[in-house]
């Protein structure tokens, strides 16, 4: 097995980090983690458990409990619902330290993966060779989130959608536990005007060149 190779991938609410960072770990065979799940699955159980996002305890809970189990409703969990839910609950810092061991034992799996989050670089693996911050205007986010949710029946207004990526953002980069912010080494790719073939050449390229720089 080769030296590990850990490529952390962070940016806000439908910048494409998501479908960027699958098309890396196929690239090149890593395992991958889309750790906005995890904290999707926490907000969507304490809605289910009829418990309130303003309780950071019930949160926490229900982050402590979390298993494979609970992440398999993919439509669930990739809704608007469990979307706005999951950044509510992701500011507790209970929550986060409840999901934080598990997180970092991804990472640092033999031969390395690929994760996609708010804090992957800055405080998952601020160990991790390459590091992206994918971004892209509020606006071509939230036009491509509302084709997406459109496209598979969610009812939604784009001004609605505007207002949620917005909101999102706001919260996630506003939050005292590990708020959404490029790291230091991080390079940052703005995808706006990029089709995802595109944006998946630019962030190979950014991946290539860390290889380099560290020798893998
Ligand atoms: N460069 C792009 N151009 C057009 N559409 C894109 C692009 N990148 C991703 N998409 C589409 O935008 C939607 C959101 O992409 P994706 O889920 O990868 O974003 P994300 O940043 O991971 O979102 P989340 O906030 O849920 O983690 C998907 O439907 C995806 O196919
Ligand atoms: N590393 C992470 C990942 C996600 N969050 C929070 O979860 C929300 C949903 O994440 P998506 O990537 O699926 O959109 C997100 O808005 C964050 O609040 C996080 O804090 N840290």
């Amino acid at each position: 097995m080769s030296a590990a190779l850990i490529i952390a991938v962070d940016g806000p609410a439908a910048s494409g980090k998501g479908t960027i960072a699958a098309r890396l770990a196929a690239e090149y065979g890593l395992p991958f983690l889309d750790t906005g799940l995890l904290y999707r699955a926490v907000g969507v159980g304490v809605l289910d458990a009829g418990g309130s996002l303003d309780d950071e305890a019930a949160a926490e809970a229900v982050a402590r409990a979390l298993d494979a189990s609970h992440l398999s409703d993919t439509e669930r969990l990739t809704s608007r619902e469990a979307g706005e839910a999951a950044s509510r609950v992701a500011g507790y810092t209970g929550v986060r330290a409840a999901l934080l061991q598990f997180q970092k034992a991804f990472a640092l799996q033999p031969g390395g993966a690929v994760l996609d989050g708010r804090d992957i670089g800055t405080v998952i693996a601020p160990e991790a060779q390459a590091k992206l911050f994918v971004t892209a205007t509020p606006e071509v986010r939230a036009t491509r989130r509302w084709r997406q949710l459109t496209g598979r029946g969610e009812v939604i207004a784009y001004e609605d959608m505007l207002a949620d990526i917005v909101r999102r953002d706001e919260r996630d980069a506003g939050r005292g536990a590990a708020p959404m912010i490029q790291a230091e080494d991080a390079v940052l790719l703005d995808t706006t005007d990029m089709d995802i073939e595109a944006a998946f050449d630019a962030a190979r390229r950014i991946v290539e060149a860390a290889r380099v720089r560290h020798g893998l």
